[in-house]
């Protein structure tokens, strides 16, 4: 029996929408992702779900990401000669669905490697990451691996889409604290990208390009102070604000309490802040548990990037 966990992630990071994303984990060693438990059986395909966020899947067991997962590892592995082994999933659902914090990538990436791992991993990296791409896209509307990328493989990633890679790593800044605040309430990343526009004016594309040129310049020049004020987004935020509860404001209070940059996660609710050290992050947890939380469901936690991406458990 195998057992993989896929952490959560942060997509975006402000200034590089479906370009940039970051794997992320509490700093207390809670486990914030979902987990896929593999293992043999006599015959047959059997999933089963559990974990707190279970009545959240959808009703019908092929609607379910991991059971879409399961089918299209068996059809690329039988184009390839392969053969599926008799096998049982279960699924952990720890993640809450619609939150920006990358729960069907959560689901999508442990399905695959524990999948792959089961069957001696036939399947390199990137061509796992390419049916991760895929997976997502069904959901969403369109592939984008922001989420699924850091997922997999941890720390900041930058999608480069070139030369048979579909992401690097990005050289990031170890000592910032990641706070992230999801409100309890959901958001659907498909809704979330139709309200965007299909066009941009001209100062937009330039104030965009300027953004994220210095900030990956940043990153690799370990500069914080310009990398904070980088993370600007012109894209996604100004049309996405709404979605989220006393958006402005909270932003404003998080930036008078200290907080580098804040801005949405993902497509939301899920808000993140960046703090220079433990102090601010205690600081802005408080205020956003007490300010941002709309019911029971929400929460808050300080994390860290997470390095190691998707994993097996002991
Ligand atoms: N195992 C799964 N985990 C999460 N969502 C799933 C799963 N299987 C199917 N779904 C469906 O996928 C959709 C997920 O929606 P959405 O992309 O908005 O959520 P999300 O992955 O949590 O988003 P985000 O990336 O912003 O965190 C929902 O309609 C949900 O029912
Ligand atoms: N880049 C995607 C991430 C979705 O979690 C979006 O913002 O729509």
């Amino acid at each position: 029996m195998l057992r993989i966990y896929a952490p959560a992630s942060s997509a975006n990071i402000s200034v590089g929408f479906d370009t940039l994303g970051a794997a992320v984990s509490p700093i207390d060693g809670s486990l914030l992702g979902d987990v896929v438990q593999i293992e043999a059986i006599p015959s047959g395909f059997e999933l089963e779900n559990a974990g707190y966020f279970v009545r959240k899947l959808p009703k019908e067991p092929q609607k379910n990401i991991v059971y879409q997962a399961y089918a299209l590892f068996s059809e690329r592995l039988q184009l390839r000669g392969g053969k599926v082994k008799p096998l049982r999933l279960t699924l952990e659902k720890n993640m809450p669905i619609g939150s920006g914090l990358g729960s069907s990538a959560c689901s999508i990436v442990a399905a695959l490697v524990a999948l792959n791992k089961f069957h001696d991993e036939p399947f390199s990296k990137m061509e796992l990451l390419e049916m991760m791409g895929e997976l997502e896209g069904r959901i969403s509307g369109s592939i984008h691996y922001d989420n699924v990328a850091p997922c997999y493989l941890g720390g900041v990633q930058l999608m480069v889409q070139s030369l048979g890679n579909i992401c690097q790593t990005l050289p990031f800044f170890d000592e910032w604290y990641w706070v992230l605040a999801y409100p309890g309430i959901e958001v659907s990343t498909a809704e979330a990208r139709a309200i965007l526009p299909k066009q941009y004016t001209r100062q937009d594309v330039i104030d965009h390009g300027r953004h994220l040129g210095s900030f990956v310049h940043a990153c690799h020049t370990h500069q914080d102070v310009l990398a904070a004020l980088m993370m600007k987004d012109v894209i996604a935020e100004p049309y996405r604000a709404a979605l989220l509860p006393n958006f402005a404001e909270v932003k404003q209070a998080n930036r008078d309490l200290g907080a580098l940059a804040t801005g949405i996660s993902g497509s939301g609710p899920t808000m993140f802040s960046i703090a220079p050290d433990l102090t601010v992050a205690t600081k802005l947890a408080t205020y956003l548990e007490q300010h941002y939380l709309q019911n029971n469901e929400g929460f808050v936690h300080i994390c860290k990037v997470d390095n190691q991406g998707a994993r097996e458990l002991g």
